[in-house]
């Protein structure tokens, strides 16, 4: 069974709300809907209930199972306004907050800081940083973790992956590295791919030198003594972590070198281009950027998200949801 039915079977054993920020977004709207008229979740639209009644008429779309927040006209606001600033801890006045909260990303991450929805979407059309910001400030890191990182689970068939930091840390030091590693072991367990981790760089076991290849041995070092039970090695070069006979040439005797299904990146140009290439060059399905390391569950849309790819990234987002309980 592909990834995304399983992890529907699992969301659908407990409807959980996500909120949609982006409810006037026609990809959006369209699998929010299809999402909640399947029972698979319960969905919260925000913006204007009119335009969006308008679009979903256009579209043909049944808003019966959808509840609509509109932002401009929430009865809600004045506690939210009182919950942010307290959260800030001094860094925001009352004046702030309420600015920050026009802004539909900080308002559906509220949501979720208020348990009135387990989960948020949204990034189709925001950027990462705006999407995400918010939750880093509001949501924050998991219980032990110390960043929150970002992955794609990438599927071609039976071929499943997962890719990271794809997203968030622009150049992460080599403890984050091994952090990011840990979170994604976590993320390839909850989508049924049993984690093989391979730290990538440009080099395999010593066949270059410098301060970016010391970074990602360091990383692999510090996550093979923090997690033994968790079989990866690096530094690898792409080839030598996934085709079995260049591993076995480059880094003969790894039990990863060849068979590496989650690969971390030495930082996020090439976690960024690494994820793109893979999804339009080599047609796989690339859903995310999932947000692990978080307290609870808020993914970010790529712009270029269609609206099948808002629909697989709510199911997951339900799931993480499920999982966390
Ligand atoms: C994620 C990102 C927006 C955070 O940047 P930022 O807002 O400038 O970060 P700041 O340093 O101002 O931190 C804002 C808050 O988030 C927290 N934070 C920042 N990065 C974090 C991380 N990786 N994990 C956890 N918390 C983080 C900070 O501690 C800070 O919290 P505070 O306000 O309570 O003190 C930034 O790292 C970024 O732009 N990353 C690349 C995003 C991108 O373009 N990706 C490519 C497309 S997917
Ligand atoms: C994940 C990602 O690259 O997002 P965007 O395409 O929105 O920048």
């Amino acid at each position: 069974m592909d990834i995304f039915s399983t992890l529907k079977k699992i969301a659908l054993s407990e409807k959980k709300t996500i909120v949609f920020p982006e409810g006037n977004d026609k990809r959006v709207l369209s699998a929010a809907v299809k999402l909640a008229n399947e029972g698979v979740i319960a969905a919260i639209l925000l913006g204007n209930e009119t335009e969006i009644g308008k679009m979903a008429a256009d579209l043909k779309l049944d808003l019966t199972h959808v509840k609509i927040i509109d932002p401009q006209t929430y009865g809600g606001l004045e506690k939210m306004v009182a919950e942010l600033v307290a959260l800030r801890n001094g860094k925001s006045t009352a004046e702030d907050a309420k600015k920050m909260l026009s802004d539909v990303s900080y308002f559906g991450t509220m949501l979720v800081y208020e348990n009135i929805a387990d989960g948020m979407v949204s990034g189709a059309a925001h950027s990462t940083a705006s999407t995400v910001r918010p939750a880093l400030q509001i949501i924050k890191t998991a219980a032990g973790m110390h960043r929150v990182s970002g992955s794609f689970v990438m599927e071609r068939g039976e071929e499943k992956y997962v890719f990271a930091d794809c997203a968030i840390n622009i150049d992460p030091d080599a403890t984050t590295l091994a952090e990011i590693a840990y979170q994604s072991a976590q993320t390839a367990k909850m989508v049924g791919i049993d984690p093989k981790v391979a730290f990538l760089s440009f080099s395999t076991k010593g066949s270059a030198k410098g301060a970016m290849i010391d970074k990602v041995v360091e990383a692999t070092k510090l996550f093979q003594e923090k997690y033994p039970e968790i079989p990866a090695d690096g530094e690898l070069q792409f080839d030598a972590a996934f085709v079995p006979s260049v591993g076995q040439s480059k880094a003969p005797g790894s039990k990863v070198a060849g068979h590496a299904n989650v690969f971390v990146f030495p930082e996020l140009q090439s976690g960024n281009i690494g994820y793109k290439i893979t999804q339009r060059l080599g047609n796989f399905l690339a859903v995310g950027p999932i947000l692990q390391g978080i307290a609870k569950p808020v993914n970010d849309l790529s712009r270029g998200a269609s609206s099948d790819d808002v629909y697989n990234l709510a199911i997951l987002t339900a799931a993480q949801a499920i999982f966390k309980d």
